[in-house]
């Protein structure tokens, strides 16, 4: 990981190599006002946050595939909630392509490289010109692209990747064979960037003027539920929030016994104060989600909002 920064600019970091859809993503929105320092993996874009790496961005769900599990996973640990917060989003459409080293054809390609969201948003492209293929899942898109270039560990003659055409440009040794293969032609990807302080916000684009006020509510099992006793169930938790429920996502607790979990609601407002009221419309919603939070740790569940924005 690379640490000095250019002055004045704050540091973001993003899933690396440079080329990945998060990488691009950013690009679109902070353009030359951070400095991007690019980390191997989601975990280690979370975890690399810090007084020097201030922000982050992580991709949170795909208009086709669903929720980025790794990132959902991350976001069960403590230190999320404490110093790791979501302040902001965006979202990215995503063109994936087949990159092979040049010469390849697709009747050579028996092993195909990617990160497994771009794996399943192309699974109808795999299933009908590469059955027999086999699939190599990678840290990211643009890291498939690395290995097919510089092939230590794959046979670069059998083996093809799945990312953006930018990654052509990045490898010259790579063409790109087919393009846009993903399952739909509309495919949106939401990242979400996060700030290692509650308080700091990313750089913001003047030409992005949010209409909403959303928050990550993390509720975690309640105490009586881990000793196996029935607790009031989530659907009670849902009853009491009365909020617009943008999105639910469940992931394994990973505590005793098995089964429990963790789940994550994204809760949402629309917002009527213009751009000038917005820091105080903010911090009014930050309250109100407090509120809420304690009224569902009355009901014995943990509680906690890991974004505001
Ligand atoms: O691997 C990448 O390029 C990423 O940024 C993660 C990802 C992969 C596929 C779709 C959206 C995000």
């Amino acid at each position: 990981m690379h640490l000095e920064a250019e002055p004045q600019k704050p540091s973001l970091a993003f899933l690396g190599p440079e080329g990945t859809y998060s990488h691009q993503a950013a690009h679109d929105h902070f353009g030359d006002s951070v400095h991007y320092i690019k980390v191997d993996s989601i975990n280690d874009a979370v975890y690399s946050l810090s007084p020097q790496i201030p922000f982050a961005i992580v991709p949170a769900e795909n208009s086709i595939f669903g929720s980025v599990v790794e990132t959902l996973d991350c976001f069960r640990h403590k230190s999320v909630g404490q110093t790791c917060f979501i302040r902001g989003e965006t979202t990215f459409a995503i063109r994936h392509c087949l990159l092979v080293k040049k010469g390849v054809k697709l009747q050579n390609v028996k092993t195909v490289l990617s990160h497994e969201q771009a794996l399943g948003q192309c699974k109808t492209f795999l299933e009908r010109y590469l059955p027999l293929a086999s699939v190599i899942k990678t840290s990211s898109t643009a890291e498939a692209a690395r290995m097919l270039a510089d092939p230590t560990n794959v046979d670069a003659s059998t083996s093809a990747a799945i990312c953006s055409k930018l990654c052509a440009d990045l490898y010259p040794v790579l063409d790109v064979l087919q393009e846009g293969i993903q399952n739909a032609e509309t495919n949106l990807t939401r990242f979400w960037f996060l700030a290692w302080s509650m308080y700091s916000l990313p750089p913001s684009n003047p030409q992005v003027e949010r209409h909403s006020l959303t928050a990550l509510l993390r509720i975690s099992p309640s105490p009586s539920s881990l000793l196996g006793c029935p607790s009031v169930g989530v659907a009670r938790v849902l009853q009491l929030l009365q909020m617009r429920m943008a999105r639910i996502d469940r992931r394994p607790a990973l505590l005793n016994p098995p089964f429990t979990d963790i789940y994550f609601l994204e809760v949402e407002e629309i917002s009527e104060s213009d751009s000038r009221d917005r820091p105080r419309a903010v911090q009014d919603w930050k309250d109100r989600i407090e509120g809420k939070a304690q009224s569902v740790r009355s009901l014995g569940y943990g509680c906690i909002s890991i974004g505001i924005w």
